[in-house]
């Protein structure tokens, strides 16, 4: 890299102290203005690009993430799932006969907005009920300007805030408690109306004594650091907890159950969202065992879980199939015919959302999955791969670059991502109309990645995403000349607003991004590895590069957005 191989001269050496943190690195704005200056010597591409302030750069990117969270806010949800016509109430397909005959419980982010619509549409109908949602999410919200989001004075609802860091604590618990009081004591006569979001899990804790909350608490981290993933995590959360995998759902019978479900799970997966706790639950707790097994967790799991999981699995193994729930149970709910479980969201939702308005924004746009995973630095070396493949496409002549290797390189390295054929052939054929119309390109993606958290820093998946995403891009530019005719910038972020333990919904990565680092003194691959992405983030050029909305009060998992855009159109 041209550009930064002359600044490893041009910065002087006391001001690269590799490790030191950003907060204290006393010259960094004169050192931002020496970048400048420098620039204007620098070859032309890169010139434009450093010169522009990167908070301006980005715009498009935020507007773009923003428009999907917008997309998915909860009252248009459920406006669009209840319908009330003569005192009856339709949903998913059901029709229900209201006569102030209506409770209303729920726990996850999302739950205060979708209550409030909820109260709009039913008001005199509903009795009473609870709300557990995140510790201080009222204040917050109301802080960012978005009352509309929480309930109303004359709510008949009320509302219990804990979780805090996303862990069950003793607050959330006093809820799960509360709930678990209100619903075991609906007769017939009653709807239950159940709203669930992304972070039900953490706020509607119970679990099966004799396993503690601490100790719930405590295996709860342990998975999270050690790469579980959702469905392993929740897979265990039902096995030793009381409300969840159906259990609240069984508690509330006789009442008529109807959920209403904000995914934030890849494929909308009912049997894991806030680990269904209205679903009827046909895993095995040996599952469980073998999560632990194959985490190589076993000796950190707590005494009183595992000894839990072996009596009921002990037991589980006398039950008849569970695959076949009316075959051996004849207790009233064993078909869970009380129930109706709706979807109302999602992330597909959001993903086109953001697609469409990057279309408004002047580029040609696709969604190519709405369900990625896997580990986070891993999927922002794909994006570097996908960036690789648009920039080959805008240059591509099948006459010049006969067999192109390249281009089946590529192509194989996206589908061991699981990206269909169709996927790969819409891109390509997204950025041949690109080149010919001289647009940008933007590549939308949502889904939930995890990180095996092995350093002491801060940081989250999005941000870890973004990071490896500028490591990645950095040493692909040095590789590939070609790459560098093309201003390419990514967001990784949560709609949720909150990437792992930060106040951070996540963050933005571009092709000046390692030369800024390398500017302040610092070693991207430093902070990747010591899992440090937010302490880099949020001290770097001001926060430019760090994306933050608040809590935005609803939860459809994570949404990318990668802009490819030719810098000069006659140099390609
Ligand atoms: N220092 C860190 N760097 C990167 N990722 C981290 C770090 N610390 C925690 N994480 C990751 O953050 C994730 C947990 O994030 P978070 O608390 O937002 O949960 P969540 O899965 O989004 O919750 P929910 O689905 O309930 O909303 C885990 O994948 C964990 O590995
Ligand atoms: O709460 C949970 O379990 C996660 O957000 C997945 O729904």
């Amino acid at each position: 890299m041209w550009i930064r191989h002359s600044l490893r001269f041009a910065i002087p050496y006391s001001t690269r102290s590799w490790s030191r943190p950003l907060k204290n690195l006393k010259s960094r704005h004169k050192l931002h203005s020496a970048l400048r200056e420098y620039s204007v010597t620098t070859q032309p591409g890169a010139v434009d690009s450093l010169s522009v302030m990167s908070s301006d750069r980005h715009q498009d990117l935020r507007d773009i993430f923003n428009t999907a969270i917008s997309s998915v806010l909860p009252a248009k949800m459920i406006t669009r799932a209840l319908t009330v016509k003569d005192n009856t109430l339709h949903v998913g397909g059901r029709e229900y006969e209201l006569d102030n005959n209506v409770y209303v419980v729920g726990f996850g982010k999302a739950v205060a907005g979708m209550a409030r619509a909820v109260e709009d549409q039913l008001h005199h109908h509903i009795i009473d009920g609870i709300i557990s949602v995140p510790h201080r999410l009222g204040t917050t919200l109301r802080e960012l300007g978005k009352g509309d989001l929480w309930l109303k004075e004359n709510t008949k609802l009320k509302v219990m805030e804990g979780a805090k860091g996303n862990l069950p604590d003793v607050d959330s618990e006093r809820a799960a408690h509360a709930i678990k009081k209100l619903v075991t004591s609906l007769t017939d006569r009653h709807i239950l109306i159940v709203l669930i979001s992304g972070g039900g899990s953490a706020l509607l804790p119970l679990p099966c004594p004799p396993i503690t909350l601490e100790e719930e608490a405590a295996l709860t981290k342990t998975l999270s650091q050690n790469g579980a993933t959702i469905n392993d995590m929740n897979t265990i959360r039902k096995h030793i907890e009381e409300l969840k995998g159906g259990g609240l759902a069984k508690a509330a019978f006789p009442a008529q159950v109807i959920s209403l479900i904000l995914s934030d799970v890849v494929d909308d997966k009912m049997d894991i969202i806030a680990s269904a706790p209205t679903v009827f639950d046909i895993s095995s707790p040996q599952m469980c065992i073998d999560i632990f097994k194959e985490l190589k967790i076993q000796k950190q799991v707590p005494a009183s879980v595992n000894e839990f999981l072996f009596k009921k699995s002990v037991e589980f193994a006398k039950m008849p199939s569970l695959k076949k729930p009316e075959a051996g149970y004849s207790t009233p709910w064993s078909k869970f015919q009380h129930v109706k479980n709706v979807i109302v969201g999602n992330n597909s939702m959001a993903t086109k959302a953001a697609r469409d308005r990057a279309e408004e924004l002047g580029l040609l746009s696709i969604v190519v999955s709405a369900s990625l995973e896997g580990e986070a630095r891993n999927v922002g070396e794909l994006f570097v791969d996908i960036a690789k493949y648009i920039a080959f496409m805008y240059n591509y002549k099948p006459s010049r670059d006969g067999g192109s290797v390249t281009l089946v390189q590529l192509e194989l390295k996206l589908a061991q991502f699981g990206f269909e054929k169709k996927v790969l052939n819409d891109l390509n054929s997204l950025t041949r109309k690109a080149r010919n119309c001289r647009k940008g390109v933007c590549v939308v993606s949502g889904g939930e990645t995890v990180v095996k958290v092995k350093g002491q820093g801060k940081g989250g998946r999005n941000q870890e995403m973004a990071l490896a995403f500028g490591i990645g891009l950095e040493n692909a530019r040095v590789e590939e000349e070609k790459l560098n005719r093309f201003s390419i910038e990514f967001l990784s972020g949560g709609t949720d607003g909150q990437d792992g333990p930060t106040d951070a919904a996540g963050a933005i990565a571009d092709d000046n991004l390692i030369q800024k680092c390398t500017l302040e003194g610092v070693e991207a691959e430093t902070f990747l590895e010591n899992n440090d992405s937010y302490t880099l983030f949020s001290d770097l050029d001001d926060g430019a590069y760090i994306v933050k909305t608040g809590l935005t009060g609803t939860n459809v998992m994570d949404i990318q957005a990668l802009i490819v855009r030719p810098r000069n159109l006659d140099d390609l």
